[in-house]
């Protein structure tokens, strides 16, 4: 049997939702569905009976203890705050790297990652406080789910896959629609093998970003833009991207770029430290 908790309002129970019983997106629409309506904060997929089969990639699993020490050491950043609990948002194109960042953030192996056909969220919890990271797959079929996940969330956390040159115009319009629903922080997370690709993707999304800064509805929002991918030796350096961005024409709020690589984990904490920071600074 495999529950699907939602918290404060709501517990689905599905039963045998395994390979041989219901099929996963059969789960995952129900999950879908029940956000549009619930909008809560937090959902817990608990792969609880091992004997119906994995859960296979789109599914939520509680962390073990010992595999959380990164996020763990971001709840501690957060101890300071006055609420309950902290919400984090994966988003981005399939391909992306959202899933690889939420793996190096709870510690785990990054060797094999399958795209994520719903979600993935990782929490963890320490005195009664909790931190839920949840990564949305990207896939063109799911996107249209991701509005149901902007409920409280404290920072977005948008990862772009820049040597994708195809998609560099959706990769601009997506992140556009982020912003303008008015999420509280943005980190944006921009990878590239050609430079040249990515000062243009830099550019539409500057473009794109100065517009949606106007509003004012996002007055004061902080944005983080993290440089992903910089393992790879055409990665364009984190400067370039920040001029194409125009990043510092940003008056109204604060604004942070942030080099990494979520495949090695360089920078991910440096990032991070920034978003348990700016949250923190948001709730005194
Ligand atoms: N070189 C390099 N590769 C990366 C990095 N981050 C992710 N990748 C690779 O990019 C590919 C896609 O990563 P995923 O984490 O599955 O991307 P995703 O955004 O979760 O994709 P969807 O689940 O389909 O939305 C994988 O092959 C990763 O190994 C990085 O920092 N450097
Ligand atoms: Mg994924």
């Amino acid at each position: 049997m495999l529950y699907i908790e939602m918290f404060y309002r709501y517990v689905y129970i599905f039963p045998r939702c395994s390979s041989e019983g219901r099929s996963l997106s059969f789960v995952f629409e129900l999950c879908h569905r029940s956000m549009c309506s619930v909008l809560t904060s937090a959902i817990y997929v608990h792969r609880c009976v091992q004997r119906h089969g994995p859960l296979v990639t789109g599914g939520g699993v509680f962390v073990s203890y010992s595999q959380k020490m990164g996020l763990l050491s971001i709840l501690r950043k957060l101890k300071s705050s006055p609420d309950q609990e902290v919400r984090i948002l994966l988003l981005g194109l399939d391909n992306g790297g959202k899933t690889t960042l939420l793996k190096q953030l709870a510690s785990e192996d990054v060797s094999h990652i399958t795209p994520t056909q719903g979600f993935n969220v990782k929490s963890v919890q320490s005195q009664g406080f909790r931190l839920n990271v949840w990564d949305i797959g990207g896939q063109r079929k799911i996107r249209p789910y991701w509005r149901n996940y902007f409920e409280n969330t404290d920072v977005l956390i948008y990862v772009i896959d820049s040597a994708d040159r195809k998609r560099f115009e959706e990769t601009g319009q997506v992140a556009s629609v982020c912003l303008c629903l008015g999420l509280p922080g943005v980190l944006l997370i921009c990878s590239s093998e050609p430079p040249v690709y990515l000062f243009a993707c830099a550019h539409v999304s500057g473009q794109e970003l100065a517009e949606l800064l106007d509003e004012e509805k996002l007055s004061g929002v902080p944005v983080l833009v993290f440089a992903n991918k910089q393992d790879l030796l055409t990665a364009a350096p984190a400067s370039e991207i920040a001029e194409g961005l125009n990043l510092h024409t940003i008056r109204d709020r604060i604004w942070q770029i942030q080099s990494c690589s979520a495949l090695t984990g360089e920078g991910v904490q440096d990032g991070m430290t920034w978003v348990c920071k700016s949250i923190n600074a948001k709730r005194k």
